[in-house]
């Protein structure tokens, strides 16, 4: 489902957020139902239990030849094997993220053409971009940027959206040009996480 986009990196189509609240079990079915990206996303968690959550998620999905992405931590993303990073604003930089990790997938929260741009000058490999719908997952955010910022932004890094996307509005952001959604709610506060995984990799198509 992932595709090639330079140097052998795949940046999955749907990434799965996942936190230590989430059901662990679940997520080698969410892998082998087409879910090819997950981000270990736990922002409260020490750096060593962050490194086992991102142990136990590379362990559940890998086989299935998910990728992997630990938020904001390169020193955790590294420690335990995982593919790469997702990095914000208030995380290391990009450039020098690049510079430790020449190999990992960087993935860098974008709100614009421009940041994009800034991105991949710096040597990320996707933009995430977001909010695009209102989010009830994290507070604190700027206002939603709706599907129509997502076409002005394409062209630069594969752009995976974020914030209030499901099955229903996956259709509307893939068609503005984005690569990929990246889902918490969508997938967690549905009553069957798998089936509603399921259903988002089906809108994304092969
Ligand atoms: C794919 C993707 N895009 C954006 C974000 C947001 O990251 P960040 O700005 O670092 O905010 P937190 O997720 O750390 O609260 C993301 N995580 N993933
Ligand atoms: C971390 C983050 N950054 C922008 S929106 C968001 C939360 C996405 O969660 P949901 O898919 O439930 O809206
Ligand atoms: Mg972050």
């Amino acid at each position: 489902m992932g595709r090639v986009v330079s140097g052998g990196i795949r940046v999955p189509r749907l990434t799965c957020l996942v936190s230590d609240r989430d059901d662990l079990t679940l997520l080698t079915a969410m892998a082998d139902v087409g879910v090819d990206g997950f981000q270990v996303r736990a922002k409260k968690l020490s750096g060593r239990l962050l490194t086992a959550l991102a142990e136990r998620v590379v362990a559940a999905v890998r086989p299935a030849g998910a990728t992997v992405v630990v938020n904001d931590r390169l020193d955790v993303a590294l420690a335990a094997g995982a593919d790469g990073v997702h990095l914000g604003a208030s995380d290391l930089a990009v450039a020098a993220a690049r510079r430790i990790a020449p190999g990992l997938v960087i993935g860098s929260t974008c709100r614009s053409r421009a940041d994009v741009v800034a991105a991949a000058r710096d040597g990320a490999d996707y933009a995430g971009i977001g909010p695009v719908f209102a989010t009830a997952s994290k507070d604190g955010l700027p206002d939603p940027l709706g599907p129509d910022a997502i076409a002005p932004a394409v062209g630069v890094l594969p752009l995976v959206a974020i914030g209030g996307i499901d099955a229903g509005r996956v259709g509307e952001v893939l068609a503005a040009g984005a690569h990929g959604v990246a889902v918490i709610g969508g997938i967690w506060r549905h009553p069957d996480p798998v089936a509603a995984a399921e259903e988002i990799v089906s809108q994304i198509g092969g």
